[in-house]
């Protein structure tokens, strides 16, 4: 391993003080390139992140055909014909989730053939739900795996005015829908099979983006959406700050008594994971039981800001963790054991961490395993700020999400050590 591959935090011996804004928000930016490139005309993007996932997105949409130009550091201006031309090879979308699940269904109303593929990691994480319900809508799709690579024939329309689809995996096979459904021919219906669905609020972003860009949605009843054939209507769009991001700050801010000025309050954003800070700024009586359902991203955070906690925390409602960029019920339970044996225990999906505020002040070198997983490694950042010995391996992997999360940090006074 290489010394670029690993970074030891140095606990932090004073508050943390300072003014960081998270980046753009991962989900906005990536529905709204989609969006975009799915108009005709010009949109501005501004507030943009720019980062992996966002990268893979917009790389998608150019050799679709797309023209995306990237004025500054957080902007991109998007101009489209409003059709994704099949591209001369296959769409390589790395790890990154939204970009994956929101082209399928993108391109099934596409002309031609397009093939969706992965990294490694991406090539394990399903994609079947929504392959069957495109299937059922006359789209010639084959995943052979149940996961990516997806290659998909469409022919430019759907041979049915409604889906019934299971998101009870991912919420971004709905999403995916959805965004497709406005450049149907007639209006289409979406129907979720059983009414749970883990993070409902991300349904709730992909309207407002949709709306934005001239979209007409119905919800005839909770777990049904009609989208009107509008297509949609190029324009100007900011995209808000990243919760999930912001979640690594606000947790940092709590563990060491700090002061961090992120310039967005916590009822600004509209993401879900913004839900998250009231179970923050509880620390360190956090809760006994936490539901993770409707803010998932923010699990690794606070599952690694209970070991802090003055009393154990049991994680429910997280059983899709298991299929996000890695196990994440695995990779936080064997993380926080590492730190100290008995830290964390896996009841079925549930992740029950047995806090211990006397962590802080320790040292307790534990070299951690982030399996390529940003959030892994950015809320294990969090126990190095008062825990000597933390070792972060494969620490570029943030890049997927929050290129400068490691700037951020050294910007509010922490030490890094490479190597
Ligand atoms: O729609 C979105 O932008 C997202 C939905 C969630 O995934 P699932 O719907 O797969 O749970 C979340 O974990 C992911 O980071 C972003
Ligand atoms: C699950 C995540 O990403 P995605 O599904 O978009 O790859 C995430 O960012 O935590």
């Amino acid at each position: 391993m290489s010394t670029e591959d690993r970074l030891t935090i140095r606990p932090t011996r004073r508050p943390l003080v300072g003014h960081v804004a998270p980046p753009g928000s991962k989900s906005i930016t990536n529905r709204a390139l989609l969006l975009a490139g799915l108009a005709r005309g010009v949109s501005h993007l501004t507030g943009a992140l720019k980062s992996d996932d966002t990268r893979y997105m917009a790389d998608a949409l150019r050799a679709m055909g797309v023209t995306v130009e990237e004025p500054d550091e957080t902007s991109f201006r998007v101009t489209a014909s409003g059709e994704l031309r099949p591209p001369a090879g296959p769409l390589f979308l790395g790890n990154a989730g939204t970009a994956t699940r929101f082209l399928t269904a993108a391109v099934a109303l596409g002309r031609g053939r397009y093939v969706i593929d992965g990294d490694e990691h991406m090539r394990k994480r399903p994609i079947k739900p929504l392959v069957d319900a495109l299937r059922r809508l006359g789209v010639e799709v084959a995943a052979p795996t149940g996961c990516p690579p997806v290659t998909v024939d469409a022919t430019g329309r759907f041979a049915a005015d409604r889906v019934v689809i299971d998101a009870g995996l991912s919420s971004q096979y709905v999403s995916a829908l959805l965004m497709a459904g406005a450049c149907a021919r007639e209006p289409f219906e979406i129907e979720l099979a059983g009414s749970e669905i883990g993070a409902r609020g991300y349904i709730d972003l992909t309207l407002a983006a949709m709306r934005a860009f001239g979209a007409t949605i119905s919800q005839p009843s909770p777990s049904i959406w009609r989208v009107e054939p509008t297509g949609y209507a190029a324009t100007d769009y900011h995209v808000e700050p990243d919760a999930s991001a912001a979640t690594y700050l606000w947790a940092a801010d709590v563990l060491t008594g700090g002061a961090i000025d992120i310039g967005t309050p916590a009822a600004a954003f509209t993401q879900p994971d913004a839900m998250a800070h009231a179970v923050i700024a509880s620390f360190p009586r956090m809760p006994g039981v936490i539901d993770g359902s409707q803010m998932q991203d923010a699990v690794p955070t606070l599952a690694v800001l209970a070991a802090f906690n003055e009393t154990p925390v049991r994680f429910v409602g997280i059983s899709n963790l298991r299929v996000k960029e890695c196990d994440r019920i695995r990779a936080l339970s064997t993380g926080l054991n590492a730190i100290r044996r008995g830290l964390a225990t896996e009841d079925g999906d549930d992740l029950v961490v047995a806090a211990d505020p006397a962590l802080a002040g320790q040292r307790l070198p534990a070299a951690i395993d982030t399996f390529a997983d940003h959030r892994i490694a950015m809320s294990f950042a969090l126990a190095g700020l008062r825990i000597e010995g933390i070792t972060i391996l494969d620490p570029n992997c943030v890049a997927k999400t929050y290129p400068g999360y490691w700037d951020a940090l050294a910007s509010l006074g922490v030490g890094l050590e490479r190597g």
